[in-house]
């Protein structure tokens, strides 16, 4: 059989969701058993980056567009070092992979890493029923196909709501990512569970990264003396984030300008003093309408987040590091998708987005935000430059 085809016999798979109901389907990738919460991303293409993506720790993804796997897997598009969904479910998988940077397919790319996937799902059902009930917790498996039986194994999974996941994400020791060309500022980003994509974006604005672990002390950071400090996405619930968001609330004392992404959205909002509240099924996908409040532009944005900030739309509210207000917001169900901290003159401190302006694979509508970080803390260097010279 040619290579790129899927070359195994096709072995029966099970699913089945937490309120009972199961559907049936073939294996694809790794045979064996894999729990999570279930959730579907709307994404028609990128399945190589969001299977890659740290945040779907502990999710099982269903893909709602019907054909996966014809692009293959390459080298080059991973968003960090291995696959991190618990499971992959999807309706046809493609028997053959074509495309020029492909060097493996997505079947033998899961196999590698001992992802269990299924195929042959009726994904349309099954995202209509989370969208009706939720997303909830999902069994898949190659071993068990009573459903009942299953179902018992399922009712165990740990639930989204309260899972603290960072430290099984967050990388050991530092890195620093090189500014491309010349080094104009320095960056200390917090790693959540980051995106490769994301130090990319700041090292081609002359923006040397380093990426630090989640544990990394205020007094650490200070000695880094950064020009801005970046809290990145990660999984879990940012109810739990209560050590990130202190040592945001610190770094805001400081004055230095922030900027963060998704997880680092909702850990601002708690800094800022909002509470965080799970979404009924998410926002999952590379086709999320966004406006921008201060200009009445819309974006459209590559999302994944099963929670979101609980802030008013129409006021800011007062803080003691200045003024907090929603600075976006979701066309389809006005929900918080950004935030901002301005002095008493206007400008901007601080801020942050629940999408991803880093957007592999695309829309790259968002991009300005990486711009608006780099002004932000140039505009900071020059004040404190100005102040002591005079
Ligand atoms: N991509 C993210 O950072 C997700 C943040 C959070 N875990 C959520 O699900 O809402």
């Amino acid at each position: 059989m040619p290579s790129g085809f899927f070359d195994h016999e096709q072995t029966p798979a099970l699913l089945v969701l937490e309120d009972g109901r199961s559907f049936r389907g073939v294996s694809f990738g790794a045979t064996g058993e894999a729990f999570g919460e279930a959730v579907f991303s709307t994404g028609m293409s990128g399945y190589q980056e969001t299977l890659t993506d740290p945040s779907y720790h502990r999710q099982v993804v269903v893909a709602t567009a019907p054909h996966i796997g014809n692009t293959g897997w390459n080298d080059e598009d991973d968003e960090s070092s291995r696959i991190w969904v618990a499971g992959y479910v999807v309706r046809d998988l493609s028997r053959v992979r074509s495309n020029w940077r492909s060097n493996r397919s997505l079947d033998e790319e899961l196999r590698n890493q001992g992802v269990v996937g299924i195929a042959e799902i009726d994904t349309r059902a099954l995202t209509r029923h989370l969208r009706e009930r939720g997303a909830m917790r999902v069994g898949i498996s190659t071993v068990e196909l009573d459903p009942a039986k299953l179902l018992d194994k399922v009712l165990q999974t740990p639930s989204m709501a309260g899972s603290d996941l960072v430290a099984d994400v967050t990388l050991a020791e530092p890195e620093v990512v090189p500014a491309v060309g010349n080094k104009q500022l320095t960056v200390a980003a917090i790693d959540l569970g980051i995106k490769d994509m994301t130090p990319t974006r700041m090292a081609e604005r002359g923006i040397e990264v380093h990426v630090l672990p989640a544990s990394v002390s205020l007094d650490e950071l200070r000695e880094l003396a950064p020009d801005g400090v970046f809290f990145s996405n990660g999984p879990g619930d940012p109810a739990t984030a209560d050590a990130p968001m202190e040592l945001l609330q610190g770094v805001l004392d400081q004055g230095i300008p922030y900027f963060g992404i998704c997880f680092g959205n909702q850990i601002f909002g708690r800094a800022l003093g909002f509470g965080t509240y799970k979404l009924k099924y998410g926002h999952r996908g590379i086709n999320q309408p966004v406006k921008d409040l201060r200009t009445g532009k819309v974006e459209i944005t590559a999302q994944n987040h099963g929670f979101a900030v609980d802030a008013p739309l129409d006021r800011a509210q007062l803080t003691p590091w200045g003024h907090a207000r929603v600075s976006h917001v979701c066309l389809n169900d006005d929900v918080v998708e950004g935030l901002e901290l301005t002095d008493d003159d206007g400008n901007l401190l601080a801020f942050s987005v629940q999408y991803h302006p880093e957007a592999a694979a695309g829309p790259h509508d968002s991009a300005y935000l990486f711009d608006r970080f780099v002004d932000v803390m140039q505009r900071r260097k020059r004040s404190t430059t100005d102040a002591q010279e005079n």
